[in-house]
């Protein structure tokens, strides 16, 4: 049987600006992948909009659903497969590691299984970073730890050298669990096989513990983040109200979406502010940060005060241009800036002040799942090993409309989901930042 590749582009269907079906025909010189109706689920767009489409004989867009298949492409009795984790830590990955291990061994018979250590440095000799074999005996309690058990890395490493570690060692499944980045190094992992000819499945599983990634409706990681930014919430506004004049700060992760800071502020309603990249603000005059902070203080005795760490960068007089070795923006440390800040205001007022600053960003995605996301995470890993199993490549597995579904890998990459400050946050989706470019393109 061949091996089926899914490739689709994003298109605009009629005003909805959705991604296109993985249609049933050749269309373009791409293969697309055939989807029985039976598997399609519907993607969340106007009513208005399916019914034009349907009338102009158009399918409506949809995902495959991830799940087990009927044909299994490869022999479990000579695969090998690797996995590998790559960029920030996020909680369940450990999870998703054991999930994939012993999906593999158990339900198809898979005794290889490598893990790749330190991310894409991993596949690359002069790293020295040795394969670890995964065995279900290894992963069985990982479960409880948080991190990855396999370590992460940023930076560029050759897709090429990457290939030629897979081919090398007969690799027949890789497995990529992370970001944006880890995501379009998949994408152009797959192309490299793609153009060697070999018949090697990229499976990815999307990681960001901001929940930006777009068209994933939740990632793992995001539920345990939020919980445990509600403890720092709840710790801040205790700080608080103990001291006349207090004020309790938290910075939290939330590069350039803000949904954890969001979220967490919702389940813990003690924060007064909450300020995320998406919404701009200014620090001075009257409709100022520090004119309504005074003004909570004053008038109420504390305030609480929620940050996230991509938020308020335009008050840096020098805009940090360094990136990290991925290529991601740098960012200024806004949590300790804006307590200078309000100290200065408070001081300059003669207003005695309390202020408490906690910052638990790497205390966060270091931790192990909580059960929700352990759940979540079990899913995730074992469909990534459906998907796999059955000869699939160059696709993640997303959360989609409370279902689990295939998504092209070149749909989730470059573009990310913002919190919509004007719009309930759950039904806020796809939004792209509009920035050309939020990395540079290290390969
Ligand atoms: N455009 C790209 N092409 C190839 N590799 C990339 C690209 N962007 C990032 N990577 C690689 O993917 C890995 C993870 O990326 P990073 O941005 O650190 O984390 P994340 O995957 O969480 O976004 C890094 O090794 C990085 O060099
Ligand atoms: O200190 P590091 O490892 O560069 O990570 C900081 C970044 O990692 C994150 O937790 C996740 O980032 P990635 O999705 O790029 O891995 C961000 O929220 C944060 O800005």
């Amino acid at each position: 049987m061949d091996q089926e590749i899914i490739e689709t582009g994003i298109q605009a269907l009629g005003e909805a600006k959705i991604p296109s079906p993985m249609l049933k025909e050749e269309h373009g010189g791409i293969h697309h992948l055939f989807v029985s109706d039976e598997d399609r689920v519907m993607i969340n767009i106007k009513q208005a909009a399916i019914r034009a489409m349907m009338a102009n004989g158009i399918s409506p867009p949809a995902f495959e659903l991830a799940g087990p298949r009927r044909k299994v492409y490869f022999d479990a009795s000579k695969l090998r497969c690797a996995i590998v984790t790559c960029g920030g830590l996020c909680p369940g990955l450990n999870d998703i590691i054991r999930a994939i291990v012993l999906e593999l061994h158990y339900r198809y018979g898979v005794k290889i299984i490598y893990g790749v250590r330190h991310g894409l440095e991993g596949f690359i000799p002069e790293f020295n970073h040795d394969f670890l074999d995964l065995t279900p005996t290894r992963v069985t309690t990982i479960m409880n730890m948080g991190g990855s058990i396999l370590g992460s890395s940023r930076g560029a490493q050759d897709i090429e050298r990457v290939a030629d570690c897979l081919e090398v060692n007969n690799i027949g499944i890789l497995f990529m669990v992370g970001g944006d980045g880890t995501l379009m190094a998949a994408s152009k992992i797959a192309d490299a096989i793609a153009q060697r000819g070999l018949k090697i499945s990229v499976v990815g599983i999307p990681k960001t513990i901001d929940n930006d990634i777009h068209l994933i409706s939740r990632s793992f990681g995001f539920d345990t983040a939020v919980d445990v930014a509600r403890l720092a919430i709840q710790s801040a506004h205790n700080e608080a109200i103990a001291y006349p004049n207090g004020i309790g700060l938290i910075k939290l992760m939330g590069r350039h979406s803000g949904f954890i800071a969001a979220t967490a502020a919702l389940a813990q309603q003690d924060a007064n502010f909450v300020l995320i990249p998406e919404v701009d603000f200014d620090l001075d005059g009257p409709k100022g940060l520090m004119a309504a902070i005074e003004n909570r203080v004053t008038s109420r005795g504390h305030a609480v005060v929620v940050v996230a760490e991509g938020a308020g960068q335009k008050f840096f007089e020098h805009v940090d241009e360094r990136r990290d070795p991925s290529g991601n923006i740098r960012l200024n440390d806004i949590g300790p800036f804006l307590k200078e800040a309000i100290k200065a205001h408070f001081a300059e007022k003669a207003i005695p002040l309390n202020i408490k600053y906690i910052d638990p960003s790497y205390m966060i995605r270091s931790l192990p799942a909580n059960a929700n996301d352990s759940v979540f995470c079990g899913f995730l890993g074992r469909d990534a090993v459906h998907a796999g199993m059955a000869g699939k490549t160059k696709l993640v597995i997303g959360h989609w409309n409370n279902h689990f579904v295939h998504l092209p890998m070149v749909a989730t990459a470059g573009r990310r989901k913002q919190v919509r400050p004007s719009g309930k946050l759950w039904t806020t989706v796809l939004e792209s930042t509009g920035q050309p470019s939020l990395k540079n393109d290290p390969a």
